[in-house]
């Protein structure tokens, strides 16, 4: 299928940045920026900012996300926020299973495959990360790794639910390192990634199923990552906190 045919994604993960005076400033700045965008453009902000930034994209593309979600609806879970919580807001996105939550906060496959659902349910869309560690990578494990964080996190989502599903192929290796994956590197997981869903769900699932590319993403790589068969967008850490250099990345994925 013709990949013009999906919606390519350009996300920003803000992880733990930005006061809200900053984040207010940062939206203010990309606004302009991005008006023209052909794909979509969301910011995925800490808690704290999610109220002023939603109000300070009111009225523009920029599409609000947050970082995590409890699988619970309520309850005595001291720290953590619901699905319905951000729905309520007005949140749309919410990243589900990054690797950071991974390694220093516990998650795992079972624990990511529960708040996907309970994203889904609530009515969020899903950003959904998956990849190998370094060492996963030299020892030639890195396709069936991400096959099997893959088939676990969708784990009883349906194909319904799957249209609000995107996937992130973020290496742990890529991430905050300057260390990208090569164009090549990063479409052949992506296809990987389609290969698993049209195995799962069905080729039309697989074909309209948006998979973004994650690690040191920047405006000096992004074009050619983007124009990969198989990368249909960017979840852009380090660079999203700079609105000219995500600007430039929504561009590219404007053209790729
Ligand atoms: O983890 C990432 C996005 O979720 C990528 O971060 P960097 O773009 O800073 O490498």
């Amino acid at each position: 299928m013709n990949k013009s045919l999906r919606k390519a994604v350009i996300a920003g993960n803000w992880k733990m940045n930005k006061t809200r005076p900053e984040a207010k400033a940062l939206i203010e700045e990309l606004k302009p920026l991005v008006a023209n965008a052909s794909c979509d453009v969301v910011a995925c902000v800490p808690f704290t900012n999610l109220e002023t930034v939603l109000d300070a994209a009111k009225g523009s593309n920029i599409k609000v996300g947050a970082q995590n979600c409890h699988f619970e609806k309520s309850g005595a879970f001291t720290g953590e926020i619901s699905a319905d919580m951000l729905k309520e807001m007005g949140v749309e996105y919410v990243v589900i299973g990054h690797s950071e939550r991974r390694q220093y906060f516990g998650e795992t496959d079972i624990t990511v495959n529960k708040r996907t659902k309970a994203a889904l349910a609530a009515g969020l869309k899903v950003i959904l990360c998956v990849g190998e560690m370094l060492e996963d990578r030299e020892n030639g494990i890195t396709e069936e790794l991400v096959a099997l964080q893959t088939k676990i996190a969708l784990k009883d989502v349906s194909k319904e639910d799957l249209k609000n599903v995107i996937i992130a192929y973020e290496p742990v290796w890529a991430i905050g390192t300057g260390k990208t994956a090569t164009s090549e590197q990063a479409n052949e997981v992506c296809a990987v990634i389609r290969s698993v869903i049209a195995k799962v769900y069905d080729k039309t699932a697989a074909d309209g199923m948006t998979i973004q590319y994650g690690g040191s993403m920047n405006a000096g790589n992004a074009a050619e990552l983007l124009a990969q068969p198989d990368v249909d967008g960017g979840l852009i850490g380090g660079a999203s906190l700079k609105a000219p250099d995500f600007a430039v990345i929504v561009d590219a994925a404007t053209k790729g």
